[in-house]
C-alpha cells in the first residue's frame, strides 16, 4: 500500500507497478525556488485547475521550460486546502481516460502551496501579500466559475459582502473580488509592479469581466479616498497590468467511484472523494477526457511562461474571443447545458447516456449546428464544424468520462446569459437572421422552466443543483402542477423570462417568450410530457 504524499514518491517500483507516471523534476527544489521567486499564483483551487492549468506547468517544468510552480490560492472553499491540498502535499493524480477506456494516470507536483486567501488565515494572507509584493510574479489566473466574478445581485445592487468592502477599504476584505483588488493594491503599493490576471472562466469576456469588476472596487475605494486615484490607473494601464481574455476547453467532471475504485486497486491509500460544505464535489485524484484547448490572449507585462510549447494557443484578443464564441456560445456549452436540464428532467445519471437518446442527441445537433452555427465567426485555429462533430460523436458519448446532467446545471441562471443569451442577441442584431426562426433554444429555456419545478418527467421530486438563484427563480413556478391547465402561465412567467441579466434580451421585446411559454404548456400537460414535447419538435 502507498499514498500520493512525497514521503511515498520515492517508492518508484509501487507507482511503475501501478502504472502511474511520477513527475519527472526535482520537487522540493521547484517547491523552494517557487517560494523564493514566484512567478504565478492561480485563484480557485477546484478540480480544472488540478486536471488541467497544473498539468501544463507541470509539461513545462519537465520539458526545462520552466523553472517555478504554481502557488494555488482559495478564495472561497477553504476545506478544499484542509482536505484535499495540505493532507496530500499539495500533489494531485490525474487521470485522462480517451473513450476506448485507456487510462493514463500521472502524478502532478506542479503545485508548490495551496493558501487560504482570506484575512482570518493571516499567515496565508501575510504569504500572499508577499507574493504580491515580489517583481518576479508574472501571471495571476483564475477558475473560480462565472459567479466568483460578481459584484452584483439581480436587481442591481451590491452584493453584501461587496458593498462591506466597498466600505472598509482594502484593510479586510471578504468578497472574492474584494481579495483579488486588495491583492492587487498590494502590488501597487510595492511600486506599480506589472502583472497580468488572466481569467480561465468560461464567461464571455472573461478577461473584461475580471477587469470590471476589480476595477470597479478600486474606483469606489477611491472614491472615499481609502486608495489613490492613480490606483485605478494603474488597474487601467495595460502596459503595468493587462487581463488577458481567454477561452478554456476540457471537461473535467466531478471525481468518480469507478476510477477511486481503479486507484485503490492499484494500491493506494485515502483516495476518498468529498463534498465539502459549500458544495465542491473533489478527491486526490482529478478524472478527465484527454481533449484539451486553452486559447490565451498574449498580454503579459512582466513576461510569462512559454506556454504554447505546452500546446497553449497564444493569440490575439479577436481569435480569442472568436473561439470563445465558438465553444461557450454556441458549439459545446450550450449543448450540455440543454443535456444538464433534460437530463434532470428525464432521469439521467449520465451525459454519456443521454446522447444515446436519439432525441437529445438530436435536440443538441439542433442547437450546434442549425442554430448555434450561423452566428459563429470562425476563429480559424479550431474548425467550429468540425469541433461540434468531436463534441458530439466522440466528447460527450466517452462513457468513461462519469460527467453528470447535475454537475452541469449547477449555476444554471448564471449561464443562460453566456450560453443562450448571446446567441438570441447576436439573431436580433444580425438583418440577416430572425431571431424568431429559433426553436430549440426556447425549448431549452422552457426546459429550465420545467426544471424549476424540481419535479422530474415522471412526477419525482428532485433536489436542484446549487445555484445562487435557485431560490428566487422557483417561487415563480410555486403552485403550478402537472396535468393542470393555466391561464396566467404568461403572467407567471414574466418576471423570468423579461429579465435581461438572464437572458441579455428581454424574451418578451424580441417575440421569443410565446414561444417558450407555449412550450412550457405542453410540457406540464401531465407526466411524460417532457419527453413528448421534446420528441414532437426535434422530430
Ligand atoms: N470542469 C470543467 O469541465 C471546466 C471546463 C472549462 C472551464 N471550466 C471553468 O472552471 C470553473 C471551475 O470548474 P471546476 O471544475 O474547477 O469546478 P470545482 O467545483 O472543482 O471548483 C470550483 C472552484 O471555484 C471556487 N468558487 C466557487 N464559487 C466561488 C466564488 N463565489 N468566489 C470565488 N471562488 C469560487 C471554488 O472554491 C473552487 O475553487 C467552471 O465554472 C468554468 O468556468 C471548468
Ligand atoms: O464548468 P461550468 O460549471 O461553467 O460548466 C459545466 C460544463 O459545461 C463545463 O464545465 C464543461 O465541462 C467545460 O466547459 C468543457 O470545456
Amino acid at each position: 500500500m502507498f499514498e500520493l504524499k512525497k514521503k511515498d514518491i520515492s517508492k518508484q517500483d509501487l507507482w511503475q507497478k501501478a502504472n502511474i507516471v511520477l513527475p519527472q523534476f526535482d520537487i522540493e527544489k521547484i517547491e523552494n525556488v517557487t517560494y523564493q521567486n514566484p512567478v504565478w499564483v492561480h485563484f480557485g483551487a477546484g478540480n480544472i485547475f488540478r486536471g488541467y492549468i497544473a498539468a501544463i506547468a507541470q509539461d513545462l517544468i519537465e520539458r526545462g521550460e520552466l523553472d517555478r510552480g504554481i502557488i494555488a490560492a482559495e478564495l472561497y472553499d477553504y476545506e478544499i486546502i484542509d482536505r484535499i491540498y495540505k493532507p496530500y502535499d499539495n500533489l494531485c493524480l490525474v487521470v485522462t481516460s480517451d473513450a476506448k477506456g485507456n487510462l493514463e494516470k500521472k502524478v502532478v507536483a506542479s503545485i508548490t502551496e495551496g493558501l487560504k486567501c482570506d484575512k482570518s488565515f493571516e499567515a496565508d494572507w501575510q504569504r500572499l501579500c508577499r507574493i504580491f509584493e515580489n517583481s518576479s510574479l508574472k501571471l495571476v489566473t483564475f477558475t473560480i466559475t462565472e459567479k466568483g466574478y460578481n459584484l452584483f445581485d439581480l436587481k442591481g445592487d451590491y452584493l453584501p459582502a461587496v458593498k462591506e468592502d466597498i466600505k472598509n477599504g482594502p484593510q479586510s476584505p471578504k468578497s472574492s473580488m474584494g481579495k483579488v483588488a486588495a491583492l492587487a493594491y498590494v502590488r501597487y503599493k510595492s511600486g506599480r509592479k506589472p502583472v497580468a490576471y488572466v481569467s480561465l472562466d468560461n464567461c464571455s469576456k472573461n478577461g473584461e469581466k475580471l477587469q470590471s469588476s476589480i476595477v470597479q472596487i478600486a474606483k469606489e475605494w477611491a472614491k472615499k479616498g481609502l486608495v489613490e486615484e492613480d490606483f485605478v490607473e494603474y488597474l487601467n494601464d495595460d502596459s503595468l497590468v493587462s487581463f488577458p481574455w481567454s477561452m478554456i476547453d476540457k471537461i473535467v467532471p466531478r471525481p468518480s467511484e469507478r476510477i477511486k475504485e481503479l486507484l485503490e486497486k492499484d494500491g493506494l491509500e485515502n483516495m476518498d472523494i468529498i463534498c465539502t460544505s459549500k458544495n465542491t464535489y473533489i478527491a486526490p485524484f482529478v478524472n478527465t477526457e484527454k481533449a484539451q484547448y486553452l486559447v490565451i490572449e498574449d498580454s503579459f507585462p512582466n513576461g510569462r511562461p512559454p506556454l504554447e510549447r505546452a500546446g497553449v494557443f497564444m493569440t490575439d484578443r479577436k481569435t480569442v474571443e472568436d473561439s470563445e464564441r465558438m465553444k461557450v456560445q454556441t458549439c459545446l456549452n450550450p449543448l450540455h447545458t440543454a443535456l444538464a436540464i433534460f437530463g434532470c428532467l428525464l432521469g439521467y445519471k449520465t451525459i454519456y447516456e443521454e446522447v444515446k437518446d436519439e432525441h437529445l442527441k438530436r435536440l443538441i445537433e439542433k442547437i450546434g449546428y442549425d442554430e448555434g452555427l450561423k452566428v459563429v465567426v470562425d476563429p480559424k485555429i479550431i474548425n467550429p464544424r468540425e469541433y461540434i462533430r468531436e463534441v458530439i460523436e466522440e466528447r460527450l458519448p466517452n462513457p468513461y468520462i462519469p460527467d453528470t446532467p447535475q454537475r452541469i446545471a449547477t449555476d444554471t441562471s448564471q449561464k443562460m446569459p453566456i450560453r443562450f443569451g448571446e446567441t438570441i442577441k447576436a439573431y436580433t442584431e444580425n438583418s440577416d437572421l430572425n431571431v424568431k426562426s429559433l426553436k430549440y433554444i426556447p425549448l431549452v429555456i422552457a426546459g429550465w422552466l420545467r426544471y424549476l419545478m424540481c419535479i422530474d418527467d415522471e412526477g419525482r421530486v428532485f433536489e436542484p443543483s446549487p445555484d445562487p438563484l435557485i431560490d428566487e427563480l422557483k417561487k415563480h413556478l410555486e403552485g403550478i402542477e402537472l396535468g393542470k391547465k393555466y391561464e396566467d402561465l404568461e403572467e407567471r412567467l414574466r418576471p423570468i423570462l423579461t429579465n435581461e441579466v438572464i437572458f441579455r434580451v428581454d424574451l418578451f421585446k424580441v417575440d421569443l417568450a410565446q414561444r417558450v411559454v407555449e412550450y412550457f404548456k405542453e410540457m406540464i400537460q401531465g407526466t411524460g410530457a417532457v419527453r413528448r414535447t421534446l420528441q414532437k419538435y426535434v422530430n
